[in-house]
């Protein structure tokens, strides 16, 4: 399956094949012909999704087999054991029950701006969003329509890829940019071995390679490697910082026993490298980069950055919780294959208010369109990573002296925070997640009040705004209309 994900191509009539990166993600992220839209949205999804159907039922069905075998009720028990909490679904649904009001606020005004720019034989204000308009490829992120959703779009932020291409920059500057960041609060630098095995950028010699980036481990104490198709944009750079997360961890639990040189559940190996991309995205960081040449940002222009942080962080949401609900009662049996298309539409437009531009039906597969399906890597680590890193970034603000707005707060040079990071990396696995949380954070759960903390200036906006424009919150009307689409 992953092979076939990774191989995929989509056509245009006469002429190229495009692959998935950076092709078809830069026309989801770029073009805002809806038309032009629609065709990489179906493309990719028939030319991947269809293709995965039969194999992924097959693959339930041995995965299963393992889990039984290992003394498990299905594959989806045997995913959240690593959790080691048996309240962990009621715990995650409580999570995003909390963080609705926020991802509602932001739904219904992002339908706005939507329907200001495509208008209203496309966009339903009472209804959910079509998927393909959001700017990327699975709507886990709408960062891409940032331009159409600017709060005040007389200040536009500067335009940091453009930046980085004008000052030269080259994937390897962009590796060294993130290990700077970590080495800078005390942290370690990586062996010699990570910059001469790993592949940073799509090879040209014609091999085919999985370009989903990925980080790993050889669990031989020095080596250590990324592989990633870079390429110069700052989504790539901070996605850099995030992976390289990965590395630090590995690092730092580098001489525990094998069997604990792990995160202390998987979300903490997620929540590390994006508290850092947290830091990494400030407007203070960018600036004493020179990636930023503003020296100040006024309220105006801190909303229009909250409203990009936003659109990463709590559009990502609903999708990262839905991800694992799908697969779990497709483990658990309660979706059956004959219901894969249509049970994965229903959690769309329960959890993400969105719904597909054009009728499916089960000839697609579009859950296989997706790279963790098609790769089978577990997904709820990045819900509950999502509430974690703010937590962590509170924490290390804290430890830094940070004073003031939380999402003013820039870790870099921090020995502080620096420090406290480390003593709970270096635990790796070998303590319950609940100590380590605590020696972190103070608190031994997971908590939504410092991403609630985070946001609360841009709620607030959000609020009035949505107010003032009488948009109604969710999507009553919950059908997804096609015949305009026509
Ligand atoms: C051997 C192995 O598998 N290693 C693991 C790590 C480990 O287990 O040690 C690994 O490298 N997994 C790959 C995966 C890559 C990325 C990803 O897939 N991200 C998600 C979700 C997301 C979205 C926005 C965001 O800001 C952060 C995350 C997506 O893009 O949907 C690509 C972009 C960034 C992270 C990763 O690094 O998590
Ligand atoms: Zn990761």
């Amino acid at each position: 399956m992953e092979t076939a994900y990774s191989m995929a191509q989509v056509c245009l009539n006469e002429g190229p094949c495009l692959p998935l990166e950076p092709d078809l993600e830069e026309v989801m992220a770029t073009s805002r012909d809806q038309k032009e839209l629609l065709w990489a949205w179906q493309g990719w999804r028939d030319a991947v999704g269809r293709q995965l159907r039969m194999t992924f039922e097959r693959y339930v069905q041995l995965s299963n087999k393992a889990a039984k075998l290992n003394g498990y009720q299905d594959m989806g028990a045997l995913w959240r054991s690593k959790y080691e909490s048996d309240s962990l679904q009621e715990d995650l649904e409580q999570l995003f029950q909390e963080l609705q009001p926020l991802y509602l606020n932001l739904h219904a005004y992002v339908r706005r701006a939507l329907y200001r720019f495509y208008g209203p034989e496309l966009i339903d204000l009472r209804g959910p969003i079509p998927a393909h308009v959001l700017g990327n490829m699975w709507a886990q992120s709408w960062v891409n329509i940032l331009d159409l959703a600017l709060p005040f779009p007389e200040k536009p932020p500067e335009d940091i890829t453009k930046i980085m291409q004008g000052q030269h920059w080259k994937p390897e500057k962009m590796f060294q940019e993130a290990e700077k960041f970590f080495t800078s609060m005390g942290m370690l630098s990586t062996p010699p071995e990570f910059w001469t095995n790993s592949m940073m950028e799509r090879p040209t010699d014609g091999r085919e390679v999985e370009c989903h980036a990925s980080a790993w481990d050889f669990y031989n104490g020095q080596d250590f490697r990324i592989k990633k198709c870079t390429e110069v944009t700052i989504e790539d750079l901070l996605s850099i910082f995030h992976q390289m997360g990965h590395i630090q961890y590995f690092l730092q639990y580098k001489n525990l026993s094998v069997i604990f040189r792990a995160g202390a559940n998987p979300a903490f190996e997620e929540a590390v490298g994006s508290v850092v991309t947290l830091s990494a995205s400030s407007h203070k960081h960018l600036l004493n980069r020179g990636l930023l040449s503003q020296q100040h940002q006024d309220k105006e222009e801190e909303v229009n950055f909250l409203m990009s942080v936003a659109l990463e962080k709590i559009a990502f949401i609903p999708f990262a919780y839905l991800m694992d609900l799908f697969r779990w009662k497709v483990f658990d049996g309660t979706i059956e294959k004959n219901m894969y298309n249509q049970e994965w539409w229903n959690l769309r437009l329960k959890y993400q208010g969105l719904c597909p531009p054009i009728p499916r039906t089960e000839e697609d597969f579009d859950p296989g369109a997706k790279f963790h399906i098609s790769a089978s890597l577990p997904y709820i680590r990045y819900f509950l990573s999502l509430v974690l890193q703010f937590q962590f970034h509170e924490a290390l603000c804290k430890a830094s002296g940070h004073m003031g707005p939380l999402h003013r707060c820039n870790i870099y040079n921090s020995k502080e925070a620096g420090k406290l990071l480390e003593d709970v990396l270096k635990l790796g696995s070998s303590k319950p997640w609940p100590e380590v949380l605590e020696k972190m954070t103070g608190e031994t759960k997971v908590s939504t009040k410092a991403l609630m903390t985070y946001f609360k200036p841009l709620l607030n906006w959000l609020v009035t705004e949505n107010v003032r424009q009488g948009e109604i919150l969710g999507w009553p009307d919950f059908s997804c209309s096609f015949e305009e689409r026509e």
